[in-house]
Parts: structure tokens; C-alpha cells; sequence
């Protein structure tokens, strides 16, 4: 098979299942009116595996943007107000998307459950609008009946995609476009952020990306979906019930990708297929009743212990573990330490050199951070000249990290501010900050772990390259070679190549930790915080680390927070000591050394056995 053949082989499949289905799954007791069904479902559903699947963003409330693609289009048809049911299958989707974009304003501004409930809310919200005040457009209780099919075509000559087989043909089609764009946007930049932010959010924001907007965008994306599918629902049964609204409209949105596996794009349809067809034919068996909703229940916790990650999940995991067990097999024999005898030299772009101008990168003006009576930071003001290793030292609990978290603003000043080459950053968000050109490795590693090395390091790179938002949604992510070429330099240079195409989740401690600083580094910082990089490190792995830092300095400035003071003094241009959240020294390495103050603290604090 040649290579874009094989790339599509998803759409192959898929388009070979859409064809086959109407002859091999009618004896099986698939009606035609079923797999219609099951194809509205599933195309309402690969918008919800994009926002849940793929971001991690659980909605309960779906069925809103589903209803209201449905009744929006419905209306217009059945009041006259449009003529082309095309046009109101159109005008229902953007209106959904609409929708979405105010909800979606207001619920990513909280994340988990929270998230949740205020979908679910609106959810609910929407049923009431459906029910009472709207209930004239709506018909209520009552639904609106009489909707019409689409026609192809003008005039006398026009067809009627009529209920049956014409209108599969037409959701199979729909679906299987909705199926190629979805898997693209998975695959695009936006994918592999969304991806990430599913992963690790914080580190998203982090790394210059605005997840909030991404959020958003999603959201709109899976409402959309919803709308198309509602405004076909109409279309083909003729009617557009008022539990398109409904909470269990959603809920049976969640169960079936659930059960199909989500994450995965096909999830969802292959849900709906099992879901529809038990609940159609148990009502069928005699005997069995009104039982068949426990029966479906049963069924469906069977599945989700048996099969955690769902039908089609499973076999997608069960792939790609005999895959990297191939792959680990015919990888060559690994060095003992990570660090290659002559890494190539780090060449990578400044983020903003025209700004990289001033003799002071980064200043701390009267830093305080209080958390209620606690001062972790307590009016703190130093500088940090262009080009140098600045270190900041300070016993257990002196506020380097809080310091640190200041510096790239995850973490708000209750006084004071940060300048960054002579410009006010503080209150501007870790993304913006980002986006200005400083970066941050964690004193413990955020990685994302699910994702392989490769992506760890594009996803940082695309910050830089596309900025905190573009919606480049249908190219593939790895189409920038200038992020390919740098994702490759920056491998090599830390070691990893080897590893690149393995999850972050199964390499060593001191890899984890090269790629945390790898990742930092991707955004092309010109300032480069890095919070313990040598902690948990093996002495191996430490003169590594150090050597790397070396090279990293040799383009960029960089803070460095550590409690390895024999490595401080030896990589640091000027130290900064912390104590109890206070500034106890602002000097030279050599004059830090002698410094009473400096001795009194440390032999003071934990660090007693620690040379000083
Ligand atoms: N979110 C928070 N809420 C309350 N107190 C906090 C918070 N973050 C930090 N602190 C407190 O602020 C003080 C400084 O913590 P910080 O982690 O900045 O110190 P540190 O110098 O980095 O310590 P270590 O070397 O152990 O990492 C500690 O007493 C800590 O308990």
C-alpha cells in the first residue's frame, strides 16, 4: 500500500462499513429507519469525541445544541419563512454553533466537574426555553411535525431524498464528511493542542497557547456537529421531537461514546449501533417488557468494566502496544548515559530579539506574594542581566518557587510586579508571558505523559511558530518543517532521539527531565526559568544536565533555581538568596560564598549538610 493510501485507511474502512451496511446488517434486525439513526447519532457524536475524547471537556449538555439545530430548522421550514431545507439545515447549524459560543464563553472558565455542571445547566435551560416560553415556535410538548426532506436538484426535475434508503445514502454521506473532517482536525495543529490540553492544561498555557480559546473553539467545533445532526433528525422522521432538548438525549450522547470508545472518532457511531440495537430489539423479545431498560443497564456497566476504554478504544490500545513492542524490539541497544560524546550545538531562534535589547531581561520590583498570613514571597527586588546564568538559592520553603511562578505570571503578586526587558508582565497570564518570550521547566516534571516525546516537543514548538491561537484546523500538525527541523535538532541535542516516537510516560527519570527542560527550550524563550533541573537526578545524569544548561546558556539567559549549590556556584554568573521569603543576597557567586548571612541561614536551615 502506498503511504497516503495507508494514512487513509480509516476512510477506507469506513466508506467500505457505509456501503456493506445496508446488505449485511438488515437480516441481523438493522432496519433502515435504524441506521439512519445510528448515523445521526454518530455524527452528532464526533463532535462530542472531539470535545470529550480528544480535549477531555465532559458536556451534559449537548442535546441544547442538538435541539436547537433541530427546531431552528424545523421552523423555518415548517412556518415558510425558508424554502431550501439545504439552506435551514444550514442556518440550524450556525445557530447551534452561536449558541455554543456563549455557553462555551462562560463554561471554560471552570474546569472538571464544574465545567460539567454548567453544560448541564444550560442543558436544562434550554429544555425549559423549548418547553414554556418558546413552546409557540417550538409546538411544545407537542414537537413539530410535518418537516420536509431535501430535494436535489431544481424545478419539476428535483428528487426527493424521500425516508429509507435515500436518506441513509444522504446521513452516510454526511457522516463520512463529517467523519474526514473531524479525524483531520484531530490531526492538525489544533488537535494536537487540544490533545495536550486534555493531557496537562496548565502546561498548555505554559507553553504560550491560549487554552481558554481553544476551549472555546472545540466547543463550537462538537456544537456544530450537534447542529447539523439535529436539523437532519427532522428531516427524516418528518418530525422534530421535543426530547431532542432532553438531559437524556445527553446522557445517551455520553453512554454511547462511552461504549464505542472515546477518543477514537468512530466511538461514538459504533456506541449508537450497539446501544439502538439492543434497545430495539429487547423491546421485541417476548416476555422481557419493560425490563429492557435494566437489561441496558446491565449491559452497558458490563462494558465499561470489561472494556474501560470502550469497543473501539481497546482495539485502538491493543494496536499500538504491539506496535511499540515491535518497535522496542528493533531499536538498537541504548548508551548508558543519555547525553550523546558530541551533541550538536543549540542554534534555536530567540522569540523576540528585537526586544532582547536592554542590558536587564527580567526584573522583580518589590515581589510579594502573601497567602493569608503566610509572606512566601515577601518584597522581593532584584535583576537579571541579558546573556547570563542567574541563580536563586534559598533553603526548603525560602519562596524560590513562588518566585519562579511570578516570574511567568502563573502565579499573581499580591505586590509588586515583573518587568520583562524593561516592560510590566505582570497580571498578563502564563500564556502571554509565554508568547513574550520566557519559558519555565517545573521543579517536578509536566509533562504529557500520554503523548509521545515527538509530540511533547511539537506541541512546544508550535507555540512559538503559530502564536497563542490559529485555527489551522485541516492541515496536519507536523506540515511545519521549520518545527520539524528544530523538534529534531532539539532531540538530538537532548539525547532523546531514540526515543522520540515512545509515550513520555515509560522513559527514565533523567529523560523525563531532559524533556522537561526540551520542552521549555522548543518555545525558543529568550529568558529560560529552570526550577531544579538537577533534582532526582543521578551524579551521571547531573554532569549531563550540566553540560546541557552550558550549551543552553550560550544563546539565552537563564534563571536557575537549584539546591545543588555545588552546581550553582559553578554554572551561575550572579545568585540571588532567598530566606523565608525574603531577599537575604544579591551578588556574585564568590561574594555569595563568603557571606555570613548566606552561611547563617543555611547552617540555620535543612540544608546544614549542603556546602555553602
Ligand atoms: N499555594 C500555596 N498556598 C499556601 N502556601 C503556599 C502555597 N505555595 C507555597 N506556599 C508556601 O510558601 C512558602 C514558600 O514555598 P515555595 O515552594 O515557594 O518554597 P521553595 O523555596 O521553592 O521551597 P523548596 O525548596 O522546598 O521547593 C512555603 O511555606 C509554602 O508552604
Amino acid at each position: 500500500m502506498t503511504k497516503p493510501l495507508r494514512a487513509a485507511w480509516p476512510e477506507i474502512a469506513l466508506l467500505a462499513v457505509l456501503i456493506l451496511a445496508p446488505v449485511v446488517l438488515p437480516p441481523l434486525g438493522f432496519s433502515v429507519d435504524l441506521l439512519s439513526r445510528v448515523l445521526n447519532w454518530g455524527l452528532f457524536g464526533l463532535g462530542f469525541d472531539l470535545l470529550f475524547g480528544l480535549t477531555g471537556l465532559l458536556s451534559f449538555g449537548q442535546a441544547a445544541f442538538y435541539g436547537t439545530g433541530g427546531f431552528v430548522a424545523a421552523y423555518l421550514l415548517v412556518s415558510g419563512s425558508v424554502g431550501s431545507v439545504w439552506l435551514a439545515f444550514l442556518i440550524g447549524t450556525l445557530a447551534a454553533g452561536v449558541f455554543a459560543l456563549l455557553v462555551g464563553w462562560l463554561a471554560v472558565r471552570r474546569v472538571g466537574i464544574y465545567f460539567t455542571m454548567i453544560t448541564l445547566a444550560f442543558g436544562q435551560m434550554a429544555y425549559f426555553m423549548e418547553n414554556s416560553p418558546l413552546s409557540d415556535y417550538t409546538g411544545g410538548e407537542n414537537g413539530i411535525a410535518g418537516v420536509p426532506v431535501p430535494r436535489i436538484g431544481f424545478g419539476e426535475s428535483a428528487i426527493a431524498i424521500t425516508a429509507g434508503w435515500p436518506m441513509y445514502i444522504l446521513l452516510a454521506v454526511v457522516f463520512f464528511v463529517g467523519f474526514v473532517i473531524a479525524r483531520r482536525i484531530a490531526r492538525s495543529p489544533v488537535g494536537a493542542v487540544l490533545r495536550a490540553i486534555k493531557e496537562n492544561t496548565p502546561r498548555v498555557a505554559m507553553l504560550g497557547h491560549d487554552v481558554r480559546a481553544y476551549k472555546i473553539t472545540v466547543f463550537v467545533v462538537a456544537a456544530l456537529y450537534a447542529g447539523l445532526a439535529g436539523a437532519m433528525l427532522g428531516s427524516f422522521q418528518s418530525y422534530m421531537p421535543p426530547d431532542a432538548f432532553s438531559l437524556e438525549t445527553s446522557g445517551q450522547l455520553v453512554i454511547q461514546t462511552i461504549i464505542g470508545g472515546a477518543g477514537t472518532l468512530i466511538g461514538p457511531v459504533v456506541g449508537s449501533t450497539l446501544w439502538l440495537w439492543l434497545r430495539d430489539n429487547l423491546q421485541l423479545i417476548e416476555g422481557i417488557g419493560a425490563a429492557w431498560k435494566l437489561i441496558l443497564g446491565i449491559v452497558f456497566i458490563a462494558l465499561v468494566i470489561g472494556l474501560r476504554r470502550g469497543i473501539c478504544g481497546e482495539i485502538v490500545y491493543l494496536v499500538q502496544r504491539r506496535r511499540a513492542a515491535r518497535a522496542a524490539k528493533a531499536a538498537p541497544e541504548r548508551p548508558a548515559t543519555g547525553r550523546p560524546a558530541a551533541a550538536p550545538a543549540l542554534a534555536l531562534p530567540l522569540a523576540s530579539p528585537e526586544g532582547a535589547s536592554g542590558e536587564v531581561a527580567l526584573e522583580a520590583v518589590g515581589l510579594s506574594r502573601h497567602y493569608g498570613g503566610l509572606k512566601a514571597v515577601d518584597d522581593v527586588s532584584f535583576k537579571i542581566r541579558k546573556g547570563t546564568i542567574h541563580g536563586v538559592i534559598g533553603p526548603n520553603g525560602a519562596g524560590k518557587s513562588t518566585l519562579f511562578k511570578m516570574l511567568l505570571d502563573e502565579v499573581r503578586p499580591s505586590h509588586g510586579e515583573v518587568r520583562l526587558f524593561g516592560k510590566p508582565i505582570s497580571g498578563l497570564g502564563p500564556s502571554r508571558v509565554a508568547q513574550l518570550g520566557v519559558a519555565k521547566s517545573n521543579q517536578l516534571n509536566q509533562l504529557f505523559l500520554n503523548l509521545t516525546v515527538r509530540q511533547n516537543l511539537r506541541i512546544a514548538a508550535l507555540a512559538r511558530r503559530r502564536g497563542a491561537l490559529r485555527l489551522d484546523m485541516l492541515r496536519p500538525a507536523a506540515s511545519f518543517p521549520d518545527v520539524e527541523e528544530q523538534v529534531e535538532r532539539l532531540l538530538a541535542t537532548l539525547a532523546l532521539t531514540e526515543n522520540a516516537e515512545k509515550e513520555a510516560h515509560v522513559m527514565a527519570y533523567g529523560e523525563k527531565r531532559r524533556l522537561e527542560i526540551g520542552m521549555a527550550l522548543a518555545t525558543s524563550p529568550n529568558v529560560l526559568l529552570l526550577d531544579e533541573p538537577l533534582a532526582g537526578m543521578s551524579p551521571a545524569e547531573r554532569l549531563d544536565a550540566r553540560a546541557l544548561i552550558k550549551d543552553i546558556a550560550q544563546s539565552r539567559t537563564l534563571v536557575i533555581v537549584e539546591h545543588d549549590l555545588d552546581a550553582m556556584f559553578g554554572l551561575a554568573q550572579h545568585i540571588t538568596v532567598l530566606y523565608e521569603g525574603r531577599l537575604l543576597a544579591d551578588a556574585s557567586p564568590e561574594v555569595i560564598r563568603r557571606d555570613p548571612a548566606v552561611h547563617d541561614a543555611y547552617l540555620g536551615g535543612l540544608h546544614a549538610d549542603e556546602p555553602a
